[in-house]
């Protein structure tokens, strides 16, 4: 992970201070009745969650993880029904350049997710000190090889590398990802159609559309602008008929903009950025932060945290997605849906 830092969004709350190890706080789960808060000690600052009885709290989550498995189970299908068919397996091919220890895990979940689909994975590991070139190579051969419908070079790729130039280099058709200039051109243009939606917000909209969230007409805020994200997350809310604004790090008053929002969704990176305070009532709250923050009794040290105050926010919003469990599954589950698209049109398979 890129970062650790230590957050709290519980400054107001009164809570009941207790030391937990993880065993103890099982079984105080199992046992928990109505709301319980638990305030634990972490590095001599405080940090708070709130466990609510199961009906109160779960009829408001938005279950990513098992949205995910229904996709991928429905993708199993498909996968199967294909290579029946017409003898065609899809594959998958991943780029991964330098040591970053999340991006690794990410590529090897990727593999998993590949495999448990039925789904050809192809790897490419590259080291930190690679040239451009090579990367290039390695994009330009996946771009030629038949057995490969899809191509994803992981991000980010170390400093000296020229991000766009690489995006650019992989071919259109089989860009899965959709980072290649003209598939976000297509998104951005009404009347045009991109051959493929980036993961993480695609994944945004498939939950909205599994949970039955009206979007069109209403006010939709998208906190974060980034090529991955926020702009794409922007542009497919758009497109779904929603009115939509932007925060950004130059915005004034956010919390008055998002405090107007049926649906908000977060991509900025802050763990706990977004407050209670912040919210409409009734709002629906997609949370893309994952934010490891320090937390000693956790098996590695930290935690996940979103952007949005969880605790604070999920007490205001009509529904909420958790970190980890939300958007997370949803990425790796619309990129395993984009390659079985991408065989699909290239086999030209219904
Ligand atoms: N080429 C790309 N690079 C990156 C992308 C991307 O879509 N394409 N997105 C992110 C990383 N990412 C996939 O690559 C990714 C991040 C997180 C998860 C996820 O499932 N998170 C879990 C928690 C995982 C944990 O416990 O550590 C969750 O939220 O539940 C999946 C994919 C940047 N790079």
């Amino acid at each position: 992970m890129a970062s650790m830092m230590f957050t709290d969004c519980s400054s107001s709350t009164t809570s009941l201070l207790i030391h937990l190890n993880r065993r103890s706080s099982t079984t105080l789960l199992r046992q928990s009745v109505g709301q319980l808060r638990l305030r634990t000690t972490v590095s001599g600052r405080a940090c708070s969650l709130s466990i609510r009885s199961a009906d109160a709290a779960s009829d408001k989550v938005i279950d990513g993880k098992a949205v995910a498995k229904t996709i991928r189970d429905e993708i199993t299908v498909e996968v199967s029904r294909m290579k029946e068919s017409i003898g065609v397996v899809p594959g998958l091919a991943v780029i991964l350049v330098g040591d970053r220890k999340d991006s690794a895990t990410y590529v090897r979940n990727k593999k998993k997710a590949c495999e448990s689909v039925g789904i050809q994975s192809f790897e490419v590991r590259l080291a930190e000190d690679s040239s451009e070139e090579e990367v290039m190579k390695s994009v330009s051969g996946f771009n030629d090889d038949p057995s490969v419908h899809g191509i994803l070079v992981q991000l980010p790729l170390p400093s000296h590398m020229d991000e766009q130039n690489i995006l650019n280099a992989v071919s259109i058709e089989k860009d899965v990802d959709g980072f290649h200039p003209l598939n976000i051109g297509r998104l951005a243009m009404r009347g045009r159609e991109p051959l493929f939606v980036p993961c993480t917000p695609k994944g945004c909209i498939e939950l909205l559309h599994r949970y039955n969230v009206d979007i069109k007409g209403k006010r939709a805020v998208v906190i974060g602008r980034s090529n991955i994200v926020g702009m794409p997350a922007a542009l497919l809310l758009q497109r779904e008929d929603a009115t939509v604004t932007i925060i950004h790090s130059r915005t004034k008053n956010p919390e008055e903009i998002t405090r107007e929002a049926d649906i908000i969704i977060s991509a900025v990176g802050q763990p706990n950025m977004v407050r209670g305070s912040w919210i409409k009532p009734g709002a629906v709250l997609i949370d893309v932060g994952i934010n490891p923050v320090e937390d000693p009794d956790a098996p590695r040290g930290y935690r996940l945290v979103g952007d949005i105050c969880y605790e604070e926010a999920s007490k205001v919003a009509s529904a909420i997605t958790p970190v980890p469990g939300g958007v997370g599954p949803m990425t790796i589950a619309m990129l395993l849906s984009n390659t079985l698209t991408s065989a699909k049109r290239i086999h030209n398979f219904q």
